[in-house]
């Protein structure tokens, strides 16, 4: 077991030392793209502002034959492309028992280190898979004389992982987040579903009968397949201070229960989703942006609050030092937006006669 005064220290002589707090960068989307898709890279450059996060996919949904192109794809973007201030650059690796995943990590760290935010490692099993990464990549940013250390993302895609998922958000300084990986979790778990994410209209509670006919009609109201995880990797995120992500929606043309599948995560705690195509950019940033509404509210509780102790009535509701600190969370995110973005800025700016934050 490592010592806790050795956990801020480098793993490599001539690493950068390891963050002590994650950066809470907005991340609303991680929108993926295959570097190796000329059609998908072409559209790259268009996208920076537009979205918080741009991930070169280097993993599935990537041909076993491109998988080269594709790392030397992201090199190439990576270096041609000025990414401002407000888009992040993360990558998906291969998966660490897969034949390309050393080379990935060895390629990308030495080529294009000084640019690349996060490492986002699939089907993370348990902490022995964060700290051969950790290890690793200390030793290549030592090698590249990268500045500041990369950042690690695992998806939750085994039920080993999930058993797991405490001791793996909590595995290394590097850890920024965990995302849910739904479709691999549900092969491994060997669920019955065949799809990417989203509900399944056969998992349902159906009302009693009614005066015993079960023959006739019957609300059903569908249930969340996700919500157990969701709710155990957000404990475990919020346990060690890293962030929840929801992962991917695959039926794209339904944009309806994309958006009910992303508010799910957003009232769970997740700080933002993944987006596979263009059309689930802007559900995710009106997803996982605090209405007006709710920044309007929030403000009103804190100016009833006062000195934040006691309980007050506000529209009928009690509000207290709990339900301000709620509220809290919403201004502290809105702040955190609007510093990046003037429209939402303008969107949560106190109205006339409104108190400020
Ligand atoms: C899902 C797609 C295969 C759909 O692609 P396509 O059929 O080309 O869609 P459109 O014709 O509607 O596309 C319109 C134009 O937009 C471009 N496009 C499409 N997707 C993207 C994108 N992600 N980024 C940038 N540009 C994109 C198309 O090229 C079209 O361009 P043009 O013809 O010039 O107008 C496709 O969207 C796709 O492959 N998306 C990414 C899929 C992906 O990354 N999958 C992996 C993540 S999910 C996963 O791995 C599961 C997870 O791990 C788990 O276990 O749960
Ligand atoms: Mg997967």
């Amino acid at each position: 077991m490592r010592s806790a005064k050795d956990f801020f220290a480098p793993l490599a002589v001539g690493a950068p030392a390891p963050v002590r707090e994650v950066p809470a960068r907005p991340s609303r989307m991680i929108h993926f793209f295959d570097p190796s898709n000329p059609k998908m890279a072409a559209k790259v450059p268009d996208m920076v502002g537009t979205v918080d996060v741009l991930l070169g996919n280097l993993e599935d949904a990537v041909k076993a034959e491109n998988k080269e192109a594709a790392r030397q794809g992201l090199v190439d973007i990576a270096r041609a492309t000025d990414l401002g201030e407000h888009t992040q650059l993360w990558t998906r690796v291969n998966a660490l028992d897969s034949p390309w995943a050393l080379d990935d990590l060895t390629t990308l760290v030495t080529e294009i280190g000084d640019r690349l935010d996060v490492v986002m490692v699939p089907k993370v099993q348990g902490p022995e898979d964060i700290h051969y990464v950790d290890r690793l990549l200390a030793q290549l940013e030592a090698k590249a004389g990268v500045q500041r250390p990369i950042l690690v993302h695992a998806i939750l895609e085994t039920a080993r992982g999930v058993a797991n998922v405490e001791a793996i958000a909590g595995a290394s300084p590097r850890m920024q987040g965990i995302s849910l990986g739904p479709a691999d979790l549900a092969a491994d778990r060997r669920m019955k579903t065949t799809r990417v994410g989203g509900g399944h209209p056969g998992y349902l509670v159906r009302q009693d009968p009614v005066d015993g006919d079960v023959e006739g009609a019957r609300a059903v109201f569908q249930q969340d397949l996700w919500h157990y995880t969701i709710a155990r990797m957000v404990d475990a995120c919020a346990m060690h201070g890293v962030f929840p992500y929801y992962g991917p929606f695959g039926d794209i043309k339904d944009v309806v229960a994309c958006e009910d599948q992303f508010r799910n995560a957003f009232l769970l705690g997740c700080v933002g989703t993944w987006t596979l195509h263009p059309v689930q950019i802007a559900i995710a940033k009106k997803v996982f942006s605090p209405s007006a509404e709710d920044v309007a509210h929030a403000r009103r509780v804190k100016e009833a609050m006062g000195d934040g102790t006691g309980a007050v009535m506000l529209d009928g509701k009690m509000e207290d030092d709990a339900s301000l600190k709620q509220c809290l969370v919403i201004l502290e995110l809105a702040d955190r937006l609007s510093a990046n973005d003037p429209e939402l800025a303008e969107l949560y700016a106190p109205s006339n006669g409104e108190a400020g934050a």
